[in-house]
């Protein structure tokens, strides 16, 4: 039995704000649906220093609407239009809302110019989703394809980092954000569009509309494949991914220990249900060689993942090494896959499957 939309308002909207009035006087409260005994509704605030103030009262609507017997979840996005950015005299700085709220769009589309989107994803935050992305970007433009990175990474982005880009990319006429470039590879970063801190109160319809502004307002060019860097876990921009681009399949990094492999379970399972196939799983943090003596660690378990894989009857796509150059590649902006050591052979290898498989 679904609970009455009327109940539901009728709950919420004496709960008083900071200010002193009450929420149904403030009229804030949009988008409320209700399937069941689930209840949605965007509560749309000023600025982020509101959403901030209102953090009790979210939390509030959400204790209210629980103790209903016929609320079993309640999901509450908060939202704040962030400032339109002026574009200087002459051009330069994008004037792009980004974070605005998307635009209808009818399902999935495809990025004109764009063979495949391959979104990288991880169940676990820290296993190396992102020095994954930027080395197999630089492996696969080592093999002749012509290859774009999308750090979608809202919540810490570090393409920027990894690649070496800094500087606001361009946007000309205000509508088109022109892409930055770095070792053959074209990227885009929402952190390179944001101030500090901005995004913390994003959620749901901003996050959808910065997903769909990234995707189809950047000038990606002819690209061969555009390699996705997701937050860790299984949120709003996996869905607002899925929905918005027509994505060719994920790739799931993860180490071998139990915990990651846990994680990485829910996000095949949640790349399966918004209905993109899942392409691989890959071991990042494999094996450790001592550079001074040759001996092989295995720090973090070994042959985890590929047991996944099988289990799970995906390919796994490959091992790669837990190597110190990593993450001073990753530090400096020059990814290790640029070099010929193991790793970048590694990545070469990985770059080579997917080429052969018709993803890149
Ligand atoms: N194979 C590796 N060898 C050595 N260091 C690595 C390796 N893979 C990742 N790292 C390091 O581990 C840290 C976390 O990696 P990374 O930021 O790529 O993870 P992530 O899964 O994208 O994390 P987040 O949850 O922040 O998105 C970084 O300092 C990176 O340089």
């Amino acid at each position: 039995m679904s609970v009455d939309r009327e109940v539901v308002l009728g709950e919420i909207s004496e709960i008083r704000l900071p200010g002193g009035e009450t929420l149904g006087q403030a009229d804030l409260v949009r988008a409320l649906t209700i399937e069941g005994g689930h209840v949605r509704f965007v509560l749309e605030v000023r600025d982020a220093a509101m959403a901030r103030e209102l953090a009790g009262v979210e939390d509030e609507a959400r204790r209210r609407l629980m103790a209903l017997p016929a609320v079993d979840r309640v999901d509450i996005v908060m939202t704040a239009p962030a400032p339109r950015q002026a574009a200087p005299a002459g051009g330069g700085a994008p004037s792009l809302k980004i974070g605005g709220h998307p635009t209808a769009q009818a399902g999935p589309q495809p990025i004109p110019g764009v063979r495949n989107i391959i979104a990288i994803g991880s169940g676990k935050g820290g296993v190396g989703k992102s020095t994954v992305t930027s080395n197999l970007a630089v492996a696969l433009a080592r093999a002749g394809r012509k290859v774009g990175l999308l750090d979608a990474d809202i919540y810490g982005p570090s393409q920027p980092r990894m690649m070496g880009v800094t500087g606001r990319p361009a946007s000309p006429d205000g509508q088109r954000i022109e892409p930055l470039h770095a070792h053959g590879v074209t990227v885009m970063s929402i952190g390179l569009m944001l101030k500090e801190g901005e995004a913390v109160v994003w959620r749901g319809p901003m996050l959808m509309g910065a997903m769909q502004q990234l995707l189809q307002q950047v000038n990606w060019g002819e690209l061969d494949v555009l390699l996705i860097d997701l937050p860790p876990g299984t949120g709003d921009v996996q869905l607002s991914l899925c929905q918005k681009a027509a994505v060719t399949g994920a790739l799931i990094v993860s180490t071998p220990q139990d915990i990651a492999l846990l994680d990485a379970r829910r996000a095949i399972d949640m790349f399966r249900k918004l209905k993109a196939p899942v392409l691989g799983l890959i071991e990042n943090m494999s094996t450790y060689v001592c550079p001074n003596c040759g001996h092989e660690a295995h720090l973090f378990g070994h042959g985890g993942v590929a047991a996944e894989a099988k289990e799970l009857g995906l390919p796994f796509l490959g091992q790669l090494p837990l190597e110190l150059d990593v993450r001073l590649g990753g530090d400096s902006g020059r990814p290790v896959a640029l070099d010929d050591g193991p790793t970048a052979r590694a990545y070469a290898q990985l770059a080579d499957r997917l080429v052969k498989g018709g993803m890149a």
